[in-house]
């Protein structure tokens, strides 16, 4: 599995958690900044991301921000993204076997380091259950291509 991640920076220090939890998985990674905690705005690092998961260069996303709302909003505006900001180890595991989430959103002023760690961890080894949940899926998926 190779995952874009990205935040700004609000999210700085979390993604370089986050990086070190990726690494002791032995997942491959690109990091498409912010690379340092210099004001930047989340939008255009978002983008990126999300383009690079809807373009299967990666396989999902990981988008960190204060909140994680900025980035949500900005990533799901891209076709094919279904981003999640999940703030708990319940909403990790459901945003993968239910939603099938390529990108998981966090906000580093909401939860710790740990727990982001642990959600992490859940969401990438969850996999999508499909079934009835597929269809919901097709319907947002429909809506998107229907433009
Ligand atoms: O965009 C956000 C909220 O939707 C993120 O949380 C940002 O990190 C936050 O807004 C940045 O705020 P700052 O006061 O400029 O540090």
């Amino acid at each position: 599995m190779k995952i874009a991640i990205g935040s700004d920076h609000g999210g700085y220090e979390l993604k370089e958690e986050i990086k070190k939890t990726l690494e002791a998985e032995g997942i491959k990674y690109k990091d498409f900044g912010t690379m340092n905690e210099k004001s930047v705005d989340f939008g255009p690092i978002a983008k990126k991301v999300a383009e690079s998961v809807a373009d299967d260069k990666y396989n999902r996303g990981i988008l960190i921000c204060g909140t994680g709302i900025g980035m949500s909003i900005m990533a799901n505006k891209v076709k094919g993204i279904r981003a999640a900001l999940v703030n708990n180890v319940f909403s990790a595991e459901a945003s993968r076997a239910h939603n099938n989430s390529n990108i998981l959103c966090m906000g580093a002023r909401v939860i710790g380091a740990e727990l982001a760690k642990m959600i992490t961890r859940v969401w990438l080894k969850t996999e999508f259950e499909g079934g009835r949940h597929k269809r919901r899926i097709d319907f947002i998926s429909d809506y998107q291509n229907a433009d």
